[in-house]
């Protein structure tokens, strides 16, 4: 698991070690060369001969930059150190200087001339983004601003672009909430220290970092405190997985009860209850049309087309909310799933007939366009464009209003309950941005909450902290979905390629390699 800890984590968590003279600038420093070094190796270059740029802040993001700009002169690169600001760190200055880089003071009547950056930028191979790290908020300011804009600008038409590797965070990102105030030169790779920090994993500055790779300066992050934000790897589904034993039967496994689709969508059914079956579980019940019953037996015969016990449920997938027969349904369903205490998805069509107050045992599945509906009808007008300019404060916001955990489908997904951390997973393909993808998804997490529906009441009676569980699971989905579209888009294997178009039902189709990829 990435845990990323929010900026004021970690300054308080460095600053024990400093006042112990630990030189944790200087660790710091030779990590991010040494970061450098192989990406260069990894692109087919070597140090000797490569040209880097260090654009440097005045404070100790500045410094990171010119320390490592020293080891990388040492080792044979020509680096030059462009100042942006009338003052650098004082020791880093030094041992840039010392160790043969080129220093520039390009800064004319305290403005650095645009032109006199891109200058320096475009001779070079390797640009060091050492502006600001944790120290800065609310984006970046006049005028280091204007400059950090002309050089995306400038670097996006070049035929073959630099290496741009951010030193702590892309300067000028929203380093605990994941915004983009303003303008962010995008990295390659971004080189953290100590720890992640939630811009790092959150959306929509996450996928301004490139790859991630953290410093360990062995920080005494509080060991079991929450992170602010949590991404799962596949080793981490692999470890919550519920594996069948010899001893389980259907409703040990788990039995998913899905009310999805209508006569207009009837291939939300087929497609939600794919997610579940192929995820594998020990039975789905499926309620809806006899239209849509006859394309889901069609397509899996081992449906159960009768109410019964369920452990879980899928509400909303291609439901109209705006047909009343349906959407009464829908409604006496979502009541009998709260009433029950059993874990409930909410999706789509359901996302429009919530009850006022909702346990954190019940997920929504809304995108953007959905969450500021949901948030508008809760007195938070907002737009889809403000949801997607900050995914994990609206997510947030919704799960604190309803009381429910949200998880809000994007490029990168993120999870919020109404407390605890975040989960931001990164799995999808762009590929993936597709019709019914969503409705797999809500099927997918269906067939994971089930088998925990039963304990539920326990958990809580025995004060379990069920938000977290809950929290885990939607974020193991996420997973377990992407991975799923990863293998239909031709992304797995040494040399992958571009990938190549899939449709929700190939999705589906892939979910039983992708799990047993995730076990194995
Ligand atoms: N301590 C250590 O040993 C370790 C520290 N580490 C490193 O230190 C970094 C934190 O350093 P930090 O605290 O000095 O802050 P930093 O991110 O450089 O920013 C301050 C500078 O930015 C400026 N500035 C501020 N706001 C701005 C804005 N909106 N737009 C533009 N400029 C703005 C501000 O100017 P001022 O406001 O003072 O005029 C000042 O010059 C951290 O990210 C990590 O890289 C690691 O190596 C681990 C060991
Ligand atoms: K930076």
């Amino acid at each position: 698991m990435i845990r990323a800890w929010s900026s004021t984590e970690v300054v308080a968590a460095e600053r024990p070690m400093l006042d112990a003279g630990v030189p944790l600038m200087e660790q710091a420093a030779f990590a991010l060369a040494s970061h450098v070094t192989r990406a260069l190796r990894r692109a087919g270059h070597r140090v000797p001969g490569s040209v880097v740029l260090l654009l440097v802040g005045g404070g100790n993001n500045g410094g990171d930059a010119l320390h490592a700009g020293a080891h990388l002169a040492r080792r044979g690169a020509q680096v030059h150190a462009a100042l942006l600001t009338d003052r650098a760190h004082p020791e880093g200055l030094a041992a840039a200087r010392r160790s043969g880089v080129r220093v520039h003071q390009v800064l004319e009547d305290g403005v650095p001339p645009t032109e006199r950056v891109l200058g320096l930028a475009r001779r070079a191979g390797v640009w060091v983004d050492g502006v600001t790290g944790v120290g800065a908020g609310g984006g970046l300011r006049h005028p280091v601003a204007e400059v950090v804009r002309s050089l995306a600008a400038d670097r996006a038409g070049w035929p073959q672009e630099p290496m741009v590797v951010a030193v702590d965070v892309p300067s000028g990102i929203g380093v605990d909430d994941g915004t983009v105030p303003g303008p962010v030169l995008p990295a390659d790779m971004t080189v953290t220290m100590g720890a992640a920090k939630p811009g790092l994993l959150l959306p929509p500055a996450a996928e301004l970092a490139g790859r991630l790779e953290v410093v360990d300066l062995a920080l005494p992050l509080p060991a079991g405190g929450a992170p602010a934000v949590c991404r799962l790897t596949s080793a981490d589904v692999a470890d919550l997985w519920p594996r069948p034993t010899s001893s389980d039967h259907k409703y040990t496994r788990g039995v998913l009860g899905v009310l999805a689709g209508s006569t207009t969508f009837p291939g939300a059914a087929v497609l939600s209850v794919a997610g579940a079956v192929r995820t594998g579980l020990g039975m789905v019940r499926y309620l809806g049309p006899p239209g849509a019953t006859t394309l889901v037996h069609a397509r899996h015969p081992e449906v159960v087309a009768v109410p019964g016990r369920v452990q879980a449920w899928v509400i909303g997938p291609g439901v109209d909310a705006d047909d009343p027969g349906r959407a009464e349904q829908a409604q006496d369903a979502i009541e009998e799933a709260l009433a029950a205490g059993v874990p409930v998805v909410l999706d789509a069509g359901a996302l429009q007939l919530l009850p006022e107050d909702l346990p954190d045992s019940a997920v929504l599945t809304p995108h953007a366009g959905e969450l500021a509906t949901l948030l508008g009808s809760r007195g938070e007008a907002v737009t889809r464009d403000e949801v997607e300019a900050a995914p994990a404060r609206h997510a947030r916001l919704a799960a604190e209003l309803t009381g429910a955990m949200v998880l809000l489908k994007g490029a990168t997904t993120v999870v919020a309950g109404p407390t605890g951390p975040l989960y931001a997973q990164a799995d999808a393909p762009p590929w993936l941005a597709a019709a019914g993808a969503g409705d797999v998804l809500a099927g997918v997490l269906g067939a994971l909450l089930a088998p925990y529906g039963d304990r539920l009441q326990e958990l809580l009676d025995s004060g379990e902290d069920v938000t977290a569980g809950v929290a885990r699971l939607a974020a193991a989905a996420v997973v377990v979905h992407g991975e799923a579209a990863q293998h239909a888009a031709g992304l797995h294997g040494p040399d992958p390629g571009p990938g190549r178009p899939l449709s929700a039902g190939d999705v589906a189709d892939a979910l039983p390699t992708a799990v047993g990829q995730i076990l194995a």
